[in-house]
């Protein structure tokens, strides 16, 4: 009989206290993380906010969201707290011949940040307009050159799934697939089926196939693999499924990535071994649930994203008080 490779539950409070740095009188802005979302357009507004204030609420120092003209006014609008950059156009508002000058000045834009970021989130809410995408492409190669961590999810891994060689090989990318995004990226990478009796083999061979790129595959029990390992996150979260919980796991992903590279380049630090991508998938992944939790516990059904995101401070203090 063949055997089947099984998931570890990791000890993720014990990954969470080895990453989070101590909050210290001495460190100065931005040093707890700059994390940056390119997500927003007409249609969503909503899950770019939730991944940037998420990446906030959790402890990063600075967030900023890149996205297109009309989603700024909206996104601004829900927070002061957001860095919000208006420079992201769809077809719709472009001539033909004016798409290479427009293209060129987006990048010029997201470049004279790009070296101060410490984590790009790709795709939340971004849609699908195929100028938008072809922008945010270059955005990822550059950021790709400039070995800037990615986080891809929701549009962005509509893109990505069509154009593998953006990620490809890019160990400091990590995918954060939904059921569906993972169905399409098994059958666009490895033109099979969802294998429902040997996930874990085959999510293994998914990530290997993308070049050991990090796959956060979320569900009952979220799974992780960089093609060597798979760790899986079953805290208890919450029963309520309301959008945008996806939205704040990628910005959580974000800022414990950012920390999990941070902590690693200490010399006195035992985590040089570790992949920072994995661990900070377990982080963002373990407290994500557990401040659904939280919400749940006191709202129950009417439980939304916002509740969610308000249990975060408290979620990440419960395993790493501030003082
Ligand atoms: N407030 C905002 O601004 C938000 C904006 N968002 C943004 O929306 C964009 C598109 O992302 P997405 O997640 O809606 O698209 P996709 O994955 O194609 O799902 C679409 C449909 O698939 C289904 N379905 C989903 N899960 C399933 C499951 N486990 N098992 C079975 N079926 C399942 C379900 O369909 P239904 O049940 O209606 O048939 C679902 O409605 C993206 O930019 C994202 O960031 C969101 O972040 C939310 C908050
Ligand atoms: N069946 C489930 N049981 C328990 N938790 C789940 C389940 N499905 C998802 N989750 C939790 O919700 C988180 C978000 O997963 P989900 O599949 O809702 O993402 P999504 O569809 O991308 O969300 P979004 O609405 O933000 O786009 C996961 O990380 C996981 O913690
Ligand atoms: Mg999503």
């Amino acid at each position: 009989m063949q055997q089947h490779l099984s998931s570890v539950e990791v000890d993720a409070d014990s990954v969470i206290r080895a990453i989070t740095p101590a909050l210290d009188a001495s460190r100065h802005k931005g040093q707890a993380g700059k994390i940056a979302v390119i997500g927003g357009c007409r249609e969503y507004t909503g899950a770019p906010y939730f991944a940037a204030i998420s990446a906030l609420k959790i402890g990063a120092d600075l967030s900023h969201v890149f996205c297109t003209k009309d989603a700024a006014p909206v996104i601004k609008s829900y927070s002061p707290e957001l860095i919000v950059h208006p420079i992201l156009e769809e077809s719709y508002s472009v001539r033909e011949e004016d798409k290479k000058i427009i293209s060129g000045k987006v990048l010029a834009e997201v470049d004279k940040w790009m070296e101060r970021f410490d984590c790009l989130v790709i795709g939340p809410g971004l849609g699908r307009d195929p100028f938008l995408l072809d922008c945010v492409s270059e955005i990822m190669r550059h950021a790709r050159q400039s070995n800037v961590p990615i986080v891809i999810d929701g549009d962005g891994l509509f893109l990505v799934t069509n154009n593998l060689d953006l990620v490809s090989g890019y160990a400091l990318a990590v995918l954060t697939p939904n059921v569906n995004e993972y169905k399409r990226l098994v059958q666009k990478v490895l033109s099979s089926e969802v294998d429902d009796v040997d996930g874990t083999q085959q999510l293994v061979s998914l990530s290997k196939q993308i070049g050991g790129v990090t796959v956060l595959k979320k569900g009952k029990s979220d799974l992780i693999s960089d093609g060597a390992t798979v760790k899986s996150v079953s805290i208890y979260g919450s029963l309520r499924r309301c959008g945008g919980q996806g939205d704040i796991l990628s910005g959580s992903v974000a800022v414990f990535l950012s920390w999990a590279r941070q902590a690693a380049s200490d010399p006195n630090s035992n985590l040089s071994s570790k992949n920072p991508t994995v661990l900070g998938c377990i982080a963002g992944s373990a407290i994500l649930r557990k401040a659904a939790s939280l919400a749940f516990s006191n709202k129950k059904r009417s439980t939304v994203t916002g509740d969610i995101i308000e249990c975060l401070g408290k979620s990440v203090e419960d395993v790493c008080p501030a003082c």
